[in-house]
């Protein structure tokens, strides 16, 4: 018979997962996704349940890896929260399950996860189109996911400069008290982008924040909020004008905003790249268009139970 299952809340989570370990499981998870091979990997698009009186949504994301033998689901609940509330504006779990018996094998913290697999999977879009000798770093946004980026990648790549730019002055102030490293906060997103390599849109934002005309001609954007088909981050121009990468095309003709109400070409999926199916075009200006995928929390769970369940 099954044990109960464990718990493995937010602390544990952040001592046993690393980027280091995690960026190799999670490239060979993007590749394995999009060779659309059902042994590999089954990740429906997004379940998704608006919480209307809550002005959120719940997301169900599972995804069975068989011949990995990992099947995970998450639950995320994440919040348009009125400003100045000290409600959390994301919250996630995630559940392990044994494929074979059906039992919970572990129900871990989803917090962590999501940040840090989202920044790794944005670092990785960033290792495979963003040029070389990329030295600025420009961060819209200052909250969970603002923070986990800049953790990731700072750690990932020699950048000379990160800025920030946030709606207000004093969050700016608390993110940069907050990290490790120096920080330049702006005072608009224009001051913020021009210029820079690598922009990185971790917003709450439902329309266009970052406009096409500012961004520097061969610079790489990862747009990771504006998850919901009506919302946006980024212009028309941008869109159009660059050439576009996913996590999955149908979770983004599903759930983005900025690609569906654009019209813009989905090129690629990251792990066309990864398998060599498709080029990826460091020359040009990028965008990848970051939904989350359920594919990416289990990979990481799994890592979490695995050094948890070896006593690490
Ligand atoms: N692509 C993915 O895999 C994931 C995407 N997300 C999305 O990333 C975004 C950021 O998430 P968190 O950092 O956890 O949220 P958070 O609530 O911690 O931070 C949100 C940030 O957006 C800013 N903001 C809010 N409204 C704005 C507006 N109208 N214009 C400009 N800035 C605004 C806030 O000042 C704050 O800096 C959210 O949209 C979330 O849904 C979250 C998890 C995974
Ligand atoms: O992948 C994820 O966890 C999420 N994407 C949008 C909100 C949460």
């Amino acid at each position: 018979m099954a044990g109960p299952p464990v718990i493995i809340w937010a602390q544990e989570v952040e001592r046993l997962l690393h980027c280091r370990e995690l960026v190799p499981r999670l490239e060979a998870a993007l590749g394995k996704f999009s060779r659309r091979d059902s042994a590999e990997v089954i990740q429906p698009v997004r379940s998704t349940v608006p919480l209307q009186k809550h002005n959120g949504f719940m997301g169900l994301m599972p995804t069975y890896m068989e011949n990995d033998g990992v099947l995970c689901t998450k639950f995320v609940c994440f919040y348009s929260r009125q400003e100045g509330s000290t409600l959390p504006g994301t919250q996630a779990t995630v559940v392990l399950l044994d494929a074979e018996y059906g039992n919970v094998k572990a129900v871990m913290d989803g917090d962590v996860i999501t940040g840090m697999r989202t920044a790794a999977v944005s670092a990785i879009s960033a290792k495979l189109l963003m040029r070389p000798e990329a030295e600025v770093l420009a961060i819209l946004g200052t909250g969970h996911q603002a923070l986990s980026h800049y953790n990731v990648f700072t750690e990932m790549f020699p950048f000379k400069e990160v800025r920030v730019w946030s709606q207000s002055r004093q969050r700016a102030e608390r993110f940069r008290q907050s990290v490790g490293g120096p920080v330049k906060i702006c005072l608009s997103v224009e001051e913020a982008v021009r210029g820079a390599d690598a922009i990185v849109t971790v917003t709450k934002c439902t329309e266009p924040v970052l406009f096409g005309r500012w961004v520097k001609p061969g610079a790489h954007v990862a747009a990771v909020g504006a998850c919901r088909p009506n919302w946006r981050e980024l212009d028309d121009v941008l869109m159009k004008g660059a050439v576009v990468y996913v996590d999955s095309r149908e979770g983004a003709m599903a759930e983005a905003g900025d690609v569906i109400l654009s019209g813009a070409e989905v090129f690629a999926e990251l792990g066309d790249v990864i398998n060599g199916t498709k080029p990826a075009h460091r020359e040009k200006t990028t965008v990848f268009k970051s939904l989350g995928m359920g594919v990416e929390d289990a990979v990481s769970a799994q890592l979490v139970f695995d050094q948890w369940t070896d006593g690490k």
